[in-house]
């Protein structure tokens, strides 16, 4: 049986718990259940905090998992990282008080404040500067207004956290991060079918299915604006001068493609979600 570590709360565990349901396992009824078994599917589902995954995931103990891969960079545990899972984007940045714009040597002997003391500590490390860590549980971005640190290093998302709090970023992307899926490494049939499965939902949620009717003499024209994955279907019609095009398009892109399809002469432009995909 899979052991699947899952986020129980903060920032991914809704969009996780979709892509499982949508992917066609069990998920909790009640949010308090810490262990969820998946008979039909043979997974165990363990519902832990994020920051824990990759602890027991790297132990052994658990075989795979949903985590931030902020998350499993400071853990510093031996998991590795097997599919990326597009939701919970965040960069990892410093900052530190509006107006004292400095680089990252100046933080050479300074305060910094963090809930990812590894994660920063080998980015220092690796840039050769020596600073000190505060760790924090939370809410970094007032450390510095309190007086406990010179400079914060923080997930940024809109920004607005930094900039109610007076403070602006500074220095290089420490790290672009998003949920991904992370591994114990030792091999189970049941890990490649997750893959395989949430792979899918990411399809299903990224692109849509575009049908059009298009004349045989600007089908060159249609099909490099709408290449697909792998190759459009192309089928006859009963007049000989047109065929009909099948072919998967990226959705945030469907209003420009078709767009620019009705203007090589495609006509009969349908557009369709998909509701599942084994690419
Ligand atoms: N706006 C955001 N705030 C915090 N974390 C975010 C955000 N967007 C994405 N994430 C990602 O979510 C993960 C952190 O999740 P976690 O549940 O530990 O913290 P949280 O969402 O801040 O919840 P809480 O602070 O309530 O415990 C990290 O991988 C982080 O990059
Ligand atoms: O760039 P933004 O969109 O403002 O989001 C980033 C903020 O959100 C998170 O805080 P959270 O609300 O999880 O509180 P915490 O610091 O106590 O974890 C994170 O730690 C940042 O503070
Ligand atoms: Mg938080």
């Amino acid at each position: 049986m899979l052991k699947i570590a899952v986020p129980n709360k903060g920032s991914l565990s809704e969009t996780a718990a979709q892509m499982l349901a949508e992917a066609g396992y069990v998920g909790r009824r009640d949010p308090r259940e810490l262990v969820v078994l998946d008979p039909r599917n043979d997974v165990e589902f363990f519902y832990l905090r994020p920051r824990d995954i990759a602890t027991y995931v790297g132990s052994g103990a658990l075989d795979v998992g949903i985590t931030g891969r902020d998350l499993l960079l400071d853990s510093e545990s031996t998991a590795t990282e097997t599919a990326a899972l597009n939701f919970g984007e965040s960069t990892f940045r410093f900052a530190r008080p509006e107006g004292t714009a400095i680089e990252l040597a100046d933080l050479q002997g300074a305060r910094v404040a963090t809930s990812y003391p590894g994660l920063v500590g080998a980015f220092l490390a690796t840039h050769g500067i020596t600073a000190t860590l505060i760790r924090l549980d939370g809410a970094v971005e007032s450390a510095v207004r309190l007086g406990v640190a010179d400079a914060v290093a923080d997930v940024v998302s809109t920004g607005s956290t930094l900039r109610k709090a007076g403070l602006e970023i500074f220095g290089p992307v420490i790290l672009e991060s998003t949920a991904v899926l992370i591994s114990s490494g030792t091999e189970h049939p049941g890990a490649e079918t997750l893959l395989r499965r949430l792979q899918g939902v990411l399809v299903a949620r990224q692109y849509v299915l575009m049908d059009y009717d298009v004349p045989v003499t600007n089908l060159d024209e249609a099909v490099a604006l709408t290449p697909g994955i792998e190759s459009p279907t192309i089928s006859p019609l009963h007049d000989p001068e047109w065929v009909a095009v099948r072919s998967m398009v990226p959705r945030f892109d469907t209003n420009h493609v078709m767009d620019a399809l009705y203007a090589v002469g495609a006509r009969a432009i349908l557009v369709s979600p998909i509701h599942a995909a084994r690419i």
